[in-house]
């Protein structure tokens, strides 16, 4: 048995499904989950001493590779002074200012400690500060594990068939509307059935959690004017956007105002982290000033807020960006001509450095057009290439993501890889 399979077998034991988030545990794709022992740069290694090109990335946050210098001494530095203390830091003020200069929109922000938190947390909001009780949100978006958002929802939903989770009681399912991405009739529609009762309208602006689908062209537009017309707030969840596909995150790149923005992943450096944040009246309705309660005991924790400063400081070279968006383009572009050479029917889709890999002629609109896609070959490409040394998300309805860190040799090493794993699938 390798090290992984002891490993596994003996997390099942303590550990429902051996993992603690349920993407990790390879169900969809069948066989053992890596056991992970280290990380660097653009690649990972698992307990048995293998290696791996990671298109994982931690699910996001690594966007400059793992163990990148100026955050690793961040959080060295911080250890040394403490962990957590409880009360306010200037470091979590040096946070709120720099994701307000960065990111369009957000004039206050606050803290918490996951992405699933600054959903639940800004959806409350919404609802306090509108006085109104219905949310909108697409099918195929996922929004973190929050009750009112495992409706109809992506990543771990989509992979294991139970898109609404037991658990969530009828009565708050029935107050979460849900609409077709980059179908603004279907927005509409739901607008015109409770003009008055729908607080916001939350959406992934490229959606990352069924695979990767970019907005069509005038569909967050489209969000705004609705929301507009009928009185709701707009809620942009970037906690996987957020700094990945642009340095203005997807508030910039596509030029569309939101009232409320959610973040996590990145600004978190690859420790424990959420925000939300946007117009200031709104954000003035938290408590202490406000009514609308949130908190948090770890809530702006500065080992999280020195791992995140120190990489957003980084990543204030714009230039990063434009260099990640080529390497990922260069990776799919081989990907597309190494299936087109073993004759697979194959597409992919790229928002700066996210991408989305599917086994289909496309083109990709949305949640139908992905689960449309042949899954049997995802699951066998998948193995296909983590035999050779490449880890991509154990499922066909996560986004991959490329590094700072991922440079020619990894794009050779993963292209050569692909070439032999599509060949097999002809086979
Ligand atoms: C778009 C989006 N929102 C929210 C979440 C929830 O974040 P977390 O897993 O940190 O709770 C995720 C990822 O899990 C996400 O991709
Ligand atoms: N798709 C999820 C986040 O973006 C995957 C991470 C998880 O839930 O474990």
């Amino acid at each position: 048995m390798s090290q992984s399979e002891i490993l596994f077998e003996r997390a099942r034991g303590s550990i429902p499904g051996g993992v603690n988030s349920p993407v990790r545990a390879f169900k969809a794709v069948g066989g053992t989950p890596r056991f992970i022992a280290a990380a660097d740069g653009a690649w990972i290694t698992d307990a048995d001493g293998q290696r791996y090109v990671d298109y994982i990335g931690s699910w996001g946050p690594m966007i400059l590779g793992h163990q990148y210098p100026a955050v690793v001494e961040a959080v060295r530095q911080q250890a040394l002074v403490g962990f957590s203390y409880g009360a306010p830091t200037e470091a979590e003020i040096e946070m709120a200012e720099l994701l307000c200069a960065r990111v369009p929109h957000l004039e206050m922000v606050r803290m918490c400690s996951s992405g699933t938190e600054a959903t639940m947390s800004a959806l409350r909001l919404a609802r306090g500060a509108t006085g109104r009780s219905r949310i909108l949100k697409f099918e195929g978006c996922y929004h973190g594990h929050g009750d009112a958002l495992l409706v109809k929802a992506g990543s771990g939903l989509l992979t294991f068939g139970v898109p609404t989770s037991p658990g969530v009681p009828a009565a708050l399912a029935e107050l979460t509307l849900t609409a077709t991405f980059n179908e603004l009739d279907t927005v509409e529609a739901l607008f015109s059935r409770y003009p008055d009762d729908i607080a916001a309208v939350i959406v992934e602006p490229v959606a990352g959690n069924m695979n990767c689908v970019p907005p069509a062209p005038g569909f967050l537009q489209g969000l705004r004017a609705l929301c507009d017309r009928y009185g709701a707030l707009l809620i942009f969840d970037e906690v996987m956007t957020g700094f990945r596909v642009h340095p203005r995150s997807a508030a910039g790149l596509y030029g569309v105002r939101p009232d409320l923005i959610t973040l996590g992943k990145i600004i978190g450096g690859g420790l424990p982290v959420g925000a939300f944040g946007g117009r200031r009246e709104v954000m003035e309705q938290l408590a202490p000033l406000g009514p609308v309660y949130q908190a948090g005991t770890l809530s702006g924790n500065p080992l999280a807020m020195a791992a995140g400063l120190a990489l957003l400081r980084a990543l204030a070279d714009e230039t990063i960006y434009q260099r990640l968006e080529a390497r990922t383009a260069q990776l799919l572009a081989g990907l597309r001509a190494a299936a087109a050479e073993a004759g697979v029917p194959f597409t992919t889709t790229q928002v700066g450095s996210m991408f989305g890999l599917y086994f289909s002629a496309g083109p990709i609109r949305g949640y139908a057009d992905v689960a449309a896609c042949d899954l049997a070959a995802f699951n066998r490409f998948f193995h296909a290439m983590l035999d050779r040394g490449v880890y991509l998300a154990p499922s066909a309805y996560e986004a991959g993501f490329v590094s700072a860190a991922h440079g020619e040799a990894e794009i050779e090493h993963t292209l050569k890889a692909a070439r032999e794993s599509f060949s097999l699938l002809r086979g």
